[in-house]
């Protein structure tokens, strides 16, 4: 099985409001995917279908495999899950929790919850209650991670997490990968899901806006270009250019500063007919690309593969 996760024109309604519009969507086997989009896009509605919290109004979800609903029991032992709303409740203390769940998914060694713990810097001798926000949030990871399940799905797994741990939690999920388990997370936050998707998914009103790896949407993203000329040019040299934009020339007519998104072949090819004494690029912002999404800019899925018919 080359997907763990399969969805098909998926749709989930609230009353009149909608939650997700037929969303088509494909995780592989071994891939960290990182599933993007502001609040209220329907990332959490996608995740609470893949578990049969609730249930689509049309649609088919397969994970692993498996229906969510008829194969929920034998679907729980190998996935880890960690909510958006991750709550935990009780007068145990972190260690009889964590123990408890760990019963409940067949039996983890008290070994692999402590160097998880120790990891996250989580204190396993307090109290359930008394957990800060973000203690509760590292209570969640152990209890996804620790019975090392094939299929990790996280909702906003790094929230409340200080920047010190957000990294740790990184580098959990690229040895995950390695290990050969894959990953599906949600986030807000490009930057974090950069650092380790092999493929992003943003999604935006409960459609998908694009799903492509993050070397591609880099490519595409745009950069900021800053040349200065020998002898004066002018902008209309370079105004057939693809990909160019926001074109403005110095004073002196020597220094061109714009944007482009990308290739950049044809506006390296145009510099070649002049004499160029310096050049600047910025790395691609994946940011601006992100937000680009989030402004509405694209009305068609932007994906790497034609979509499922
Ligand atoms: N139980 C519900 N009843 C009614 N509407 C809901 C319900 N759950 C979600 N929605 C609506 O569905 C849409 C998608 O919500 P969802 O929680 O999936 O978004 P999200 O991307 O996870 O956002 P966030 O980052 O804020 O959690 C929103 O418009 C939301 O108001």
């Amino acid at each position: 099985m080359a997907n763990v996760i399969e969805l098909r024109e998926l749709t989930k309604t609230y009353g009149t409001r909608r939650g997700l519009t037929g969303l088509t969507l494909d995780v592989r086997r071994g891939e960290v995917f990182g599933y993007l989009g502001p609040n209220g896009a329907g990332k959490s509605t996608t995740i609470r279908l893949l578990l049969d919290l609730i249930r689509p109004t049309a649609g088919h979800v397969s994970v692993l495999g498996l229906h969510p609903r008829a194969d929920g029991v034998a679907l729980r032992a190998r996935v880890g899950y960690l909510a958006g709303d991750f709550v935990c409740d009780g007068r145990q203390n972190v260690r009889g929790y964590l123990q408890f769940l760990g019963r409940l998914r067949g039996g983890v060694p008290q070994a692999r919850i402590d160097e998880l713990a120790e990891r996250l810097g989580l204190d396993q001798s307090t109290s359930i209650k008394k957990l800060s926000k973000g203690n509760r949030q590292k209570v969640g990871l152990v209890q996804a991670f620790m019975h090392t399940p094939e299929l990790l799905i996280l909702d906003e797994p790094s929230a409340g997490l200080d920047p010190l741990v957000q990294q740790t939690f990184l580098d959990m999920v690229a040895e995950a990968r390695e290990g050969g388990q894959s990953v599906f997370m949600s986030s807000h936050i490009m930057s974090e899901v950069e650092a380790v998707a092999d493929r992003v998914g943003i999604i935006r009103d409960g459609r998908l806006a694009a799903v492509d790896t993050v070397e591609n949407l880099r490519t595409g993203a745009v950069r900021d270009v800053e040349v200065t000329f020998e002898s004066p040019v002018s902008v209309a040299q370079f105004s057939e250019v693809p990909g160019l934009d926001r074109l403005a020339l110095d004073e002196a007519g020597t220094t061109l500063t714009g944007q482009i998104s990308g290739s950049p072949d044809a506006f390296v090819k145009a510099l070649a007919l002049h004499t160029v004494t310096g050049l600047r690029a910025t790395e691609p912002a994946l940011e601006e690309l992100f937000h680009s999404y989030y402004a509405g800019a694209e009305d068609a899925p932007r994906t790497e593969t034609a979509p499922a018919a």
